[in-house]
Parts: structure tokens; sequence; C-alpha cells
């Protein structure tokens, strides 16, 4: 069923282990009401938060699968693995994946598929650099990396899109809301293009130092579906502030 809530989601990239992980939504409570709440927490620390996320209301994805079912692939993570652990979700692509880690646009539609087949719905981080901005190669790069994940994300539209410029990420730098705005609207528009009505099921979400302060704002602005928080998830009180913002 097409679920269009808003959606506040969080990345603790390489942050809080289990313990850490349980604190949090000791301290968070119960969530997703009026928004989509989602957290993506390390693979090591996924077991504790799916069993502190129970009954919460919060959804609990992977932050990145290998593309083959299994083997050897020494310090990976099947998706079938975090889906027996309990996820739901898979980050896949994300902008420190793809550029400390250099995963390839064909990579990121391989893991987009495996994911898919294991039963976890996919998350696609797409957004460009500093340098690619600056010389005006926006669309060409937003294009690029969302044609290549369309060759194999669902054709139910039951997916999401991240929008994450390199340069907002971790900066302090945000996008302002005009920023977001243009970048979601041609993400729209491929997703349209590709899929046809399908494409009004997928929340397109904006991410790159969205805190308490800015939330409100970009949650504004047109066609953010959500946001995808990193450093302001870690604290389950800014965490907060930021679904309040949505549910306000
Ligand atoms: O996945 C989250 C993004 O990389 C944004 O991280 P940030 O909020 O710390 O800038």
């Amino acid at each position: 069923m097409m679920d269009r809530r808003p959606v506040i989601s969080g990345n603790w990239k390489m942050n809080h282990g289990p313990e850490a992980a349980a604190s949090f939504f000791g301290e968070l409570g119960s969530a997703g009401g009026a928004a989509r709440v989602i957290i993506f927490p390390p693979a090591l620390s996924l077991p504790a938060a799916v069993e502190a996320a129970r009954g919460t209301g919060v959804e609990i994805g992977v932050q990145n699968v290998h593309a083959e079912v299994s083997g050897a692939f020494t310090g990976e993570n099947s998706a079938a693995a975090a889906r027996e652990a309990g996820a739901t979700l898979a980050l896949i692509g994300h902008s420190e994946r793809r550029h400390v880690f250099g995963e390839t646009d064909d990579q990121v539609a391989a893991k987009v598929a495996r994911a898919v087949a294991e039963g976890l719905e996919p998350v696609v981080c797409v957004g460009e650099t500093l340098d690619e901005r600056k010389a005006g190669r926006l669309e060409e790069v937003l294009d690029r990396q969302i044609r290549a994940a369309l060759t194999t994300l669902p054709s139910d539209g039951a997916f999401l899109i991240a929008y994450e410029p390199v340069w907002a990420i971790g900066t302090g730098e945000t996008a302002t809301p005009d920023d977001a705005a243009e970048a979601h609207a041609l993400l729209r528009d491929r997703l349209t293009e590709a899929r046809g009505e399908v494409a009004a099921a997928v929340s397109i979400l904006y991410g790159g130092s969205v805190k308490p302060g800015n939330a409100a704002e970009l949650l504004a602005a047109d066609g953010v579906d959500g946001v995808l928080v990193g450093g302001a998830s870690l604290r389950a009180s800014d965490f907060r502030a930021i679904i309040d913002a949505a549910e306000r």
C-alpha cells in the first residue's frame, strides 16, 4: 500500500554500538505516527536496534548490502542476513559508499536487485559533488545515477530515493530549499518518465546537514517528502525534534 507520510530517517553511519543503540530507542520512545520513521544502524548494532525498536513504530534498515547472495566476501554483509536480523529496508549507494569505497552505478544497481530479491525496501542515494555542481553537471549526474538505479528498482514503486548533495554531507553546508526543490523536481521527472503513475508512490528524501533548526524549512520545500539525517540522528533528543518538525 502506498505510504506517503513524511519520512524521517536517520543514518548512524559508523556510530553507536549495540548498547548505545538500545539506549537511543529507550530515550526516543514511540515514533512513527504522522511520520514514517526509520533508523539505519551499523550492521553489528542492527539486532540490538531491532530488539529495542520493537513496538516503537520505528523501522530499521541496513546501511549497505553485498550484491551477491553469499560467498567469500570477508567483512561484507548479505541482504539475506540483514533481513533475517530484522532489517526491512536497505540504504544503497550512500555517497560515502560511492566516494569513499568507490561504488559504481552498476554496483548500486546490482545491490538494489539483491536487496529487493531478499525482501528489503531499497533507499537509493544520489547526489552530485561540489566539483560537479560547479561545472554545471547537476542534471547530468543525477540523471545518470537515477537511470542506473531504475534498471533494477521494482516496477511497483516500493522504494525510496534520497537526494544528498555530497558537498552538504557532514559539512554544516545545507542546500537551500530551492536547491533541494530543483533536484527533487528533476528526480521526480525521471521517475515519472520511467514508471508513469507509479512514481507518485515514491518518496524523495533530502539529506545533508539536516538539523532540528533547519528541518522544518527543508521539509516544507517543494517536492521534499522527507529527510535522511546523519549527525543529528545520533542523539534521540535531536532526532525527536526533527520528527516533531515533520508532524507539526
Ligand atoms: O545519510 C546521511 C547523510 O550522509 C547526511 O549526513 P549529515 O546529516 O551528517 O550531513
